[in-house]
């Protein structure tokens, strides 16, 4: 527990903009790359725009930079390591020194292309999902189990946002609607509760123009009792 939990914590620290020195803070869309100079690692952040995005995305992104403008809104930088020490052979014999954050492993445009945004004051986040080939379950639609996915990333963001480092105890999806593979979606999420060191979160996820509702959901994101820690 304690040796999977600490890479995540200093991620959320990254995430959060808490951590200093070369590492973007949230909603710093400047930088692309994180650096981590005295291991000279050069890891790209991943929500950024690539030539897989369609115009659609890339026209939602376009819009959401500008709401990032007077700071209501920051876009959330997505890593594919962990720690720089997850992008190199390490101690760990074998694959689990390859290990990638499962929903960036995939190569441009074949998975997971994605982008978020996160309002502090509404306690929301906005995530704009294009799924790839490599995430097809029935014939020309996404998979299931990767929607669960972003609904459970997008949920966590929002916890993390709006508290501390949180595992995911929880979710409740309802599909609604099948995906077309290669669409562009949108998640909302939100906080709808806070208790101690549960937070409630809901999500919906739909269509562009809004008239589809793909699917909604909620999750239960708890975060580490600092003696279990
Ligand atoms: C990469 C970083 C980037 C940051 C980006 C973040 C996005 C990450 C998204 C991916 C996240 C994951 O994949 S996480 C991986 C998948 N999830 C996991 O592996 C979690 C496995 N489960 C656990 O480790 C544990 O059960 C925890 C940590 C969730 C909770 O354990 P705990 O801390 O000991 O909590 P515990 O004392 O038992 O319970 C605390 C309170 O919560 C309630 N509670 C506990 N579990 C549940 C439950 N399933 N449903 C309802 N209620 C529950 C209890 O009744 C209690 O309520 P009361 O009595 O206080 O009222």
């Amino acid at each position: 527990m304690l040796r999977s939990c600490a890479p995540r914590l200093r991620t959320l620290g990254a995430l959060r903009g808490l951590t200093g020195g070369a590492r973007p803070a949230v909603g710093d869309a400047g930088p692309a790359l994180r650096l981590f100079s005295s291991e000279k690692f050069i890891d790209k952040d991943r929500s950024l725009p690539n030539p897989s995005w369609s115009k659609e995305i890339r026209l939602l992104f376009d819009q959401f930079m500008k709401k990032c403008e007077d700071g209501s809104w920051k876009r959330v930088p997505s890593y594919r390591y962990i720690s720089p020490q997850d992008s190199k052979p390490t101690k760990e014999e074998g694959q689990m020194s390859r290990a990638r954050i499962f929903s960036r492993s995939y190569d441009d445009g074949l998975g997971f292309e994605f982008v978020m945004f996160h309002n502090d004051v509404e306690k929301r986040t906005v995530c704009f999902f294009q799924g790839g080939p490599h995430l097809q379950g029935p014939s020309g639609l996404l998979h299931g189990g990767a929607l669960a996915t972003m609904i459970d990333v997008t949920g966590g963001v929002t916890a993390v946002m709006t508290g501390e480092f949180v595992m995911t105890a929880n979710l409740n999806i309802n599909f609604k609607r099948p995906i077309p593979l290669g669409s562009v979606i949108v998640i909302n999420s939100q906080i709808d509760k806070v208790e101690g060191r549960k937070f409630f979160v809901s999500c919906d996820v739909q269509s562009v123009d809004e008239k589809t509702l793909y699917s909604n959901a909620t999750g239960l994101f708890i975060s580490l009792d600092p003696e279990k820690k």
